[in-house]
């Protein structure tokens, strides 16, 4: 293939410039992305391979947050050790990230998986069908800064898609949608032009809509080559976890960790799932209106005559009131805090410390 730069194996796995160019002094560092997790065990790879890590002790010192620990995903700098493990020192920026509440009372969330450009939002056309449910993982996927994609599954079994379609008019707005049928093999191809080489994916929606068949599909008989290096050759030596991080045969990357297939709607960004309500409210007669029981409101009135569908709304505030318990929410809240009370992180910090010390005796 003339012409074609050959990538070299970070490259594959969705290294840049840009992420290349935020670290000039790297000394005895590499660049290493996370593969899979498991507790505070990582498989990463990096140019020589997959190597297994660990969080250096400083970096897991200055941790404040659940949230800043490595993840799926993550882009991160090492030092390979003489035992030939790595030590993770360093977290890039990221660009995208899906993260969910703590279970518990931490307040601090966890982050199932990050840097994923594309998160396909997928649900069957028969009894999974649920336009608010598509709703709830648009508003998760839109704050996540991954861009979504809608993907209807199934439609052997359903016997009029066109309906279903108009029925997701409005919550799919301005979002591309590919109806698909696995069974069939119908639309994989129009799935499969979303999965670029060197670009993150990711699938999400209920148990049983047909995530694992749609994975399986684009990585044909690449899986097997894994589970041959996982469990015999040198490439494969270090590595007792599956991998969450997999590059597919036409170069694209899905990441599928289990968390991945727990998630729940943890926060979101309400006002671009719902642009109708957010532009209905601009003409509240008050700013802060709660669009319930105010003189005034310009969303009630708009259900009143028919142009806002009533369940809309009402999916909207329920949403609503979940993110205002929703942890995320509560952690900038609780930066807020801090800041009023401490003055500073730092003093925070040394504070929580000590309290974790205490839980822990
Ligand atoms: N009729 C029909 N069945 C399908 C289709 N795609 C998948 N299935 C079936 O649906 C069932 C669930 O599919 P999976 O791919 O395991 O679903 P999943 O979303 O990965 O489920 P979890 O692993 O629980 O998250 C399996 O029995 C599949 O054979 C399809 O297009 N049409
Ligand atoms: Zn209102």
């Amino acid at each position: 293939m003339k012409g074609i730069k050959k990538l070299n194996i970070i490259e594959k796995y969705g290294f840049t410039d840009e992420i290349k160019s935020s670290e000039n002094n790297l000394g005895k560092l590499v660049w290493a992305r996370v593969t899979s997790q498991h507790r505070d065990l990582y498989q990463v790879v990096t140019n020589q391979g997959f190597v297994q890590a660990k969080i250096s002790g400083k970096m897991n010192h200055q941790i404040i947050n659940t949230t800043e620990y490595p993840a799926v995903g993550d882009w991160v700098l090492i030092s390979v050790e003489a035992n030939a493990t790595g030590i993770i020192r360093k977290l890039w920026p990221r660009k995208s990230i899906l993260a969910r509440e703590a279970s518990g009372n931490d307040s601090s969330g966890q982050v199932i998986a990050s840097n994923i450009d594309t998160i396909f939002i997928c649900m069957s056309l028969n009894t999974n069908f649920n336009p608010r449910r598509v709703e709830r993982y648009l508003t998760m996927a839109w704050d996540s800064g991954a861009t979504p994609v809608v993907v209807l599954t199934k439609s052997d079994l359903c016997a009029d898609i066109t309906a279903k379609l108009r029925e997701l008019e409005d919550v799919c707005m301005g979002v591309d949608t590919v109806v698909c049928s696995f069974e069939m093999k119908t639309g994989l191809d129009k799935l499969s032009a979303y999965i670029k080489p060197q670009k993150t994916v990711a699938f999400i929606g209920s148990s049983g809509v047909g995530k694992s068949s749609l994975i399986n599909w684009f990585l044909g008989d690449s899986e097997l080559e894994t589970k041959q290096v996982r469990e015999g050759d040198d490439k494969g030596r270090h590595t007792t976890t599956s991998r969450q991080l997999i590059l597919l045969p036409n170069g694209g990357i899905v990441i599928d960790t289990p968390g991945m297939r727990e998630l729940q709607l943890f926060v979101g960004n309400l006002s671009k799932t719902f642009e109708d309500i957010t532009e209905l409210a601009k003409e509240c007669r008050f700013r802060d209106c709660s669009h319930q029981n105010e003189p005034g409101c310009a969303v009630k009135e708009a259900v009143k005559d028919g142009r806002l569908d009533a369940d809309r709304l009402k999916s909207y505030l329920k949403l609503q009131r979940e993110m205002s318990y929703s942890k995320m929410n509560s952690r900038q809240l609780e930066n807020e805090k801090i800041n009023q009370a401490f003055g500073s992180k730092k003093a925070m910090k040394k504070s929580r410390k000590h309290m974790q010390q205490i839980k822990r005796r």
